[in-house]
C-alpha cells in the first residue's frame, strides 16, 4: 500500500459514522474540513490564517470550515460549503474519508471534523473577507517535538498544544493551538499511524473513547 492508501485505511477505522447522532438537536453544529494532499512524497495538511476583521477567532489559524445552515444535508455537506466559500475549493474535486468524533467548543458549538484528500493541484482562492492566508505543511510537523510546547490556557481549555512554524515559502510563523491544534496532532497520529514525541493524551488505538469522555463531562454541564 502506498502512504496515501494506508493514510486511508488507518483514518476509516476511526471514523465516527452515525455514533454521535442522538445528541441533543438543538445544539448549534460546525464542520471545519480537514485537507490533506501528496506533496514531495509526504502527507500535508491545508489550514488557514483568518481575517483579522472576523468577530469570533481573528487572525488565528484554523482548517476551513464553519456553522451549519438550514440547506446543509449533513456535516460533510458544512464543511464542503465552508471550504468552498472559504478557499474557492470545488466540493467535487474532493475524496472525503471519514467524520471524526466531534468536539463540544466553549461556546456550545458541536464542531464535526471531516477529513479529505485534496488534488494536490489545488490552488487556493481565499475569500478575504474570512481568510488571509492559505498554508500547507508537512503532517508529521504535528508529531515533534522541536516547535511543540503544551499549556494550560486559563478558563478556556485543559491543556493545549501549541506549534510555531514557519512557512519556508514566506517566511510567515504560524502559531497553531487549541482545537485546530487538537485536531491536527490527532489526524497526524492517525494517518501516519505513529505516536508524536511528546505526550499525546490518548490511546491511539482507541481515541474515540477519551474523546467520548471529554464530550459527556462538557454536554453535562450544559
Ligand atoms: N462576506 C462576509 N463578510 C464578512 N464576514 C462574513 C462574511 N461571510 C461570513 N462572515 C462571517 O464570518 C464568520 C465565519 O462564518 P462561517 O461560519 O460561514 O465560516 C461568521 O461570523 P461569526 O463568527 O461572528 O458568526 C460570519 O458571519
Ligand atoms: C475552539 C476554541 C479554540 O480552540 S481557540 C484556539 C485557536 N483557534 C482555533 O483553533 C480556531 C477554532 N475555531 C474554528 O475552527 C472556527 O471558529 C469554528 C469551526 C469553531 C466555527 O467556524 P466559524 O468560521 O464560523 O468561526
Ligand atoms: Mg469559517
Amino acid at each position: 500500500m502506498d502512504l496515501k492508501e494506508k493514510a486511508i485505511a488507518s483514518l476509516k477505522k476511526h471514523a465516527s459514522g452515525d455514533a454521535f447522532s442522538r445528541l441533543p438537536a438543538a445544539l448549534p453544529k460546525a464542520s471545519v474540513l480537514i485537507p490533506l494532499l501528496l506533496r514531495h512524497g509526504k502527507l500535508h495538511a491545508l489550514l488557514t490564517v483568518r481575517s483579522v476583521n472576523l468577530k469570533h477567532h481573528a487572525g488565528e489559524v484554523c482548517f476551513p470550515g464553519g456553522k451549519s445552515e438550514s440547506g446543509d444535508t449533513d456535516e460533510t455537506h458544512t464543511a464542503l460549503r465552508e471550504a468552498e466559500e472559504e478557499i474557492g475549493l470545488p466540493s467535487h474535486t474532493v475524496q472525503v474519508i471519514c467524520k471524526l468524533f466531534p468536539v463540544l467548543n466553549k461556546a456550545g458549538l458541536l464542531i464535526t471534523p471531516v477529513v479529505a484528500f485534496i488534488e494536490s493541484s489545488f490552488t487556493p482562492r481565499p475569500n478575504a473577507d474570512e481568510v488571509s492566508e492559505v498554508f500547507t505543511l508537512p503532517l508529521e510537523f504535528f508529531t515533534k517535538e522541536a516547535d511543540h510546547s503544551c499549556y494550560p490556557v486559563p478558563s478556556v481549555f485543559g491543556p493545549t498544544h501549541s506549534f510555531m512554524y514557519t512557512d519556508p515559502r514566506t517566511g510567515h510563523i504560524h502559531q497553531i493551538w487549541g482545537l485546530t491544534a487538537a485536531l491536527a496532532v490527532t489526524v497526524a497520529a492517525l494517518a501516519l499511524g505513529k505516536k508524536p514525541e511528546f505526550e499525546l493524551g490518548f490511546d491511539l488505538d482507541d481515541p474515540a473513547s477519551a474523546f467520548r469522555d471529554v464530550l459527556n463531562r462538557r454536554l453535562s454541564k450544559l
